[in-house]
């Protein structure tokens, strides 16, 4: 369903969320299908569901011919697919399955992290995305599933060839608590485990940053890969593919430093946390404290994120907190 939004998205698919963020019909679409699948393969489970869309918006008179459209998306794609016999879902079933993802999430019981789409820019630019899905048990990430419908099956930093230019099959990453993290294909093929690049030596590590500069400080990163002796350009891309890549060793380091004020939300983050995690990876904020899904729809966190191996994050996280001391001082 989504990648046939994206090959014929219209304007009129395309919304400005109150924050000024795009939101399309895919991306609720895509939260009423999974919200849809998870209740129906679950069965008398207390179903807890952390997600980024509402309906607020859908229920305004100017947005009903939006609603008619996801209405028919999800109905389309539930009779193709045929694993669910049911009968056709009303506008306002829609709307209720939207909402089903205003939980609080927290630390106590099971909640569903779902992120529908995420790096919308990167969907509407026909570049990354993914679809992200995480499970949080009494407030820590135990299981993690990552499509990228756009990500190459190959490495995308390797010098031979520009694998992102190529018609990618798409990638699915999986991660269970203890249990490592895998990549398959997403037309169909056996999962493989992936594992975090081993490089000690920072002149080798790509390091993965947003896209959009407004998501994430380019200068900032610049310098703190500039002090730990990063040779290659940063690779840029949308979404939590980076996560994605970064779990199987097409680069070594992932830097996010939004602008001061912007709190970070769970399911930005979660599915490909665990997928990093079980790969081998660590992630923290600046201050080096690991980062705490347990306090709700936000990640309560000191200044960015970074995501690196074992061997490279002492010495990372020097470079970060040097970086973030200079960009303190006033300029003389
Ligand atoms: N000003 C901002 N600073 C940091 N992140 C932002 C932001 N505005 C939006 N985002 C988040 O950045 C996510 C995309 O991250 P990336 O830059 O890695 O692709 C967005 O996810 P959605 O696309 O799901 O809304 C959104 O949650
Ligand atoms: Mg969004
Ligand atoms: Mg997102
Ligand atoms: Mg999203």
């Amino acid at each position: 369903m989504i990648l046939n939004v994206q090959k014929g998205l219209l304007q009129s698919d395309v919304h400005s969320k109150s924050d000024k963020s795009p939101v399309t019909v895919a991306d609720y679409g895509s939260q009423v299908l999974v919200s849809f699948v998870l209740q129906k393969e679950l069965p008398g489970h207390i179903f807890s569901l952390v997600a980024e869309e509402d309906s607020g918006d859908l229920r305004k008179e100017e947005s009903q011919e939006t609603l008619e459209r996801i209405t028919k998306l999800v109905n389309d794609t539930i009779a193709n697919d045929g694993s669910y016999k049911v009968s056709p879902l009303s506008e306002e079933d829609i709307l209720t399955i939207i909402d089903s993802g205003m939980s609080e999430g927290g630390s106590i019981g099971q909640h569903w992290v779902l992120d529908p789409i995420d790096g919308t820019k990167g969907f509407l630019r026909g570049d990354q995305y993914a679809i992200a899905l995480g499970l949080l048990d009494e407030g820590k990430v135990v299981l993690g599933v990552l499509a990228c419908p756009n990500l190459p099956l190959e490495s995308i930093t390797s010098q031979h060839q520009n694998s992102l230019n190529r018609v990618a099959a798409g990638c699915l990453f999986s991660a269970q608590l203890s249990c490592g993290a895998y990549m398959e294909s997403l037309d169909g093929s056996p999962p493989v485990q992936v594992h975090v690049s081993n490089t000690e030596n920072p002149e080798e590590a790509a390091f993965f940053e947003s896209y959009e500069a407004a998501h994430s400080s380019h200068s900032l990163s610049g310098s703190i890969a500039k002090k730990l002796g990063v040779k290659a350009a940063p690779v840029r891309i949308d979404s939590q593919a980076k996560y994605g890549a970064l779990s199987r060793g097409d680069g070594a380091i992932y830097l996010r430093f939004p602008n001061k004020g912007y709190r970070e939300k769970i399911w930005d983050h979660a599915a490909g946390y665990i997928v990093v995690a079980e790969a081998g990876g660590v992630a923290s904020d600046a201050a080096g404290k690991p980062l705490d899904f347990s306090k709700g729809r936000y990640l309560d966190l000191d200044t960015g994120i970074i995501v690196t191996n074992r061997k490279l994050m002492p010495a990372l996280l020097k470079a970060v907190q040097d970086s973030l001391k200079e960009e303190a001082l006033p300029s003389l």
